[in-house]
């Protein structure tokens, strides 16, 4: 079928309005908002107190508009922050003035909130004018209003309060978006308050203020709470999950922030926070891990054994040292160059999502995030997951991992900018899954150091990654009960000796019975998983990583 050509937008309003001392064509249609100088600068200069003005237009979108608001007269120039004395000509026909606060593009996928302030002849054009852009701006449903925020105070660096109150209520309250705000008093806290208090009904999404481990408290409650709502049995692990109906919003105060720095491209909290304001919207995708028929919980972001999981105990027990905890485990856990031994077995996921070694990015729209796949999506009728899913080939794979890690994401982050697998994707059903066999410890330095540059991570004989759909893993020394507590005393005489000594001595390079899964920064209290990705489960209020042209020419312009 032929594509039909979109309408152009509607001209709504279209004014002579002052702008710096100079006069503009300023018009609103229901897509953008644009201003265009009409008269050139006067020849005679001396004396003048303005500062240059660049010529030409500007134009913003009508969705990236925060707010407008009549101006108070003898108020500080919004445009420059600073006190601009009017001329008497200038005052006496532009007495009144209204202001537009915008979203502007900035350096490394920042976003600012940017103003400008318009003058009229009279009140009557001004009213006007704030109506006419009110009236666009509540067309935009998708926008929230009333928000439920969890602030974690001892996230990263224990600045989640003041972030949250000095950089993003501020914008919240411009954007006339009321919030009911609780500071966490415990651990679990937030998890527990959605899962069985919240009166979710009231609240358009939740917004978590802390870092990675933060944000997994809030999918918890919210998955926990959508499936319990609907009757699921988490404890099933073929059983499909419901999506949760609210949207989440990520400001970055933690050590990590991985989730927020994969899904906007920075860990900036004003950036987070006007996604939030505009609406945006971005599904991703949830791993569901149990052990045998137990639920254990969900991921996001990085499940890792071995590596990352022996990073993550390590640091657990150096919190009061903040973020930089991760840096001395990292650098101790590389120097103990431990390996374990085990089984994964894995359903690759279908071809026309794409491979982890292609260089198909993950970014805004992406279109392999959108595909139409018949087994991406299960219905909620279906008794279990679908055929596809259930018919596919089992691989397996036994032998000996320095590391093995399932990325249902980049898992990009500031010490990772590219992150652990670079096209994975936030919402296509899958997840890269990463395995680092036995090597030297040059060589998995080697292999470390390019998660931190441009070379290929997995360009290395002892490095495989597959995409899956779900996968298990045995570790060789099962223990069908609580393996962490056999895990102390286990073995016979030989091997609880060498595990002592390694424990004593991390420098050397040998094997133990058992890593521990990270789960997300959480340690998983068994070593054999069962992993399920299920696609689209939770939806952030984000747009994937924007590419870089929209950053490097003015947005509007590219758009018109
Ligand atoms: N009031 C609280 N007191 C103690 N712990 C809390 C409180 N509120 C939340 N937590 C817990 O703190 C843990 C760490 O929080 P968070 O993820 O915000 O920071 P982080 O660990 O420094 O960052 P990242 O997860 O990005 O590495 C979370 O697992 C969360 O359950
Ligand atoms: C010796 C040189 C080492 C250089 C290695 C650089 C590699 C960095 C890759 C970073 C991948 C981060 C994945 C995200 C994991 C989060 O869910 C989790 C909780 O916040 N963070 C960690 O486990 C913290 C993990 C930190 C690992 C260092
Ligand atoms: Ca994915």
């Amino acid at each position: 079928m032929e594509k039909q050509p979109k309408p152009p937008p509607l001209l709504l309003l279209s004014s002579q309005l002052s702008f710096q001392n100079r006069v503009c064509e300023v018009t609103l249609n229901s897509a953008f908002l644009s201003w265009k100088e009409v008269e050139t600068r006067p020849k005679r200069t001396s004396g003048n107190i303005y500062g240059p003005l660049k010529a030409g237009s500007h134009y913003v979108p009508v969705c990236e508009i925060i707010s407008v608001q009549e101006t108070e007269e003898d108020c500080p120039s919004t445009d420059t922050g600073k006190w601009q004395k009017v001329p008497q000509s200038v005052a006496e026909s532009n007495q009144h003035a209204f202001t537009v606060s915008y979203v502007e593009r900035t350096q490394k996928h920042r976003w600012r909130c940017s103003e400008v302030t318009l003058h009229c002849t009279d009140r009557t054009l001004c009213l006007q004018w704030v109506q006419a852009i009110r009236e666009q701006l509540s067309l935009l449903t998708i926008r929230p209003k009333h928000l439920l925020v969890y602030i974690n105070p001892y996230g990263g660096k224990h600045h989640g309060k003041r972030i949250y109150e000095q950089k993003v209520a501020p914008i919240f309250s411009r954007a006339s978006i009321s919030t009911d705000v609780i500071v966490t008093e415990r651990a679990n806290h937030a998890r527990d308050h959605l899962k069985t208090e919240a009166d979710l009904k009231k609240y358009d999404g939740v917004v978590c203020v802390g870092g990675d481990g933060m944000f997994s408290e809030i999918i918890h409650g919210l998955i926990s709470r959508t499936q319990c709502d609907s009757g699921v049995d988490q404890d099933c692990s073929d059983e499909p999950l419901i999506p949760c109906s609210l949207r989440i919003g990520i400001i970055p105060a933690g050590s990590t922030d991985c989730i927020c720095y994969a899904t906007v491209g920075s860990n900036d909290p004003v950036t987070s926070a006007l996604h939030i304001v505009v609406g945006d919207s971005q599904p991703m995708d949830v791993c569901s891990i149990h052990h045998n028929k137990t639920f254990l919980r969900y991921s996001v972001s990085l499940l890792g054994y071995g590596f990352y999981g022996d990073v993550l105990t390590d640091s657990e027990r150096k919190r009061w040292m903040g973020p930089a905890r991760y840096d001395i485990s990292g650098v101790k856990t590389f120097l103990s160059h431990r390996y374990y031994e085990g089984t994964i077995s894995f359903l690759p996921a279908d071809e026309n999502v794409g491979t982890p070694r292609d260089k198909l990015q993950c970014r805004s729209g992406c279109d392999i995030c959108r595909l139409p796949s018949a087994d991406k999506q299960v219905s909620k009728d279906e008794e279990s997951v679908s055929d596809t899913e259930t018919k596919g080939v089992w691989k397996v794979i036994r032998g000996k991992f320095l590391a093995i890690n399932a990325a249902c994401m980049s898992c990009a982050c500031p010490r990772s900018p590219k992150g652990l697998s670079p096209s994975a994707h936030l919402a296509d059903g899958t997840a890269d899954l990463i395995l680092v066999r036995k090597c030297s410890r040059f060589d998995f330095l080697r292999h470390l150091l390019r998660h931190t540059n441009k070379d290929d991570q997995f360009d290395h004989p002892f490095v495989e990654v597959y995409r899956v759909r779900q996968f298990r893993f045995t570790p060789r020394y099962e223990d069908t009960d609580s393996e962490l507590d056999l895990r102390e005393t286990e073995g016979s005489g030989r091997k609880r000796f060498f595990s002592q000594i390694c424990r004593e001595h991390p420098a050397c390079s040998c094997s133990l019975a058992h890593s521990s899964w990270n789960c997300d920064g959480e340690i998983l209290p068994h070593a054999a998983i069962q992993v399920r990705v299920h696609c689209q489960l939770i939806k952030l209020f984000a747009r994937g990583i924007e590419e870089q042209s929209v950053f490097e020419e003015p947005y509007a312009f590219s758009a018109i």
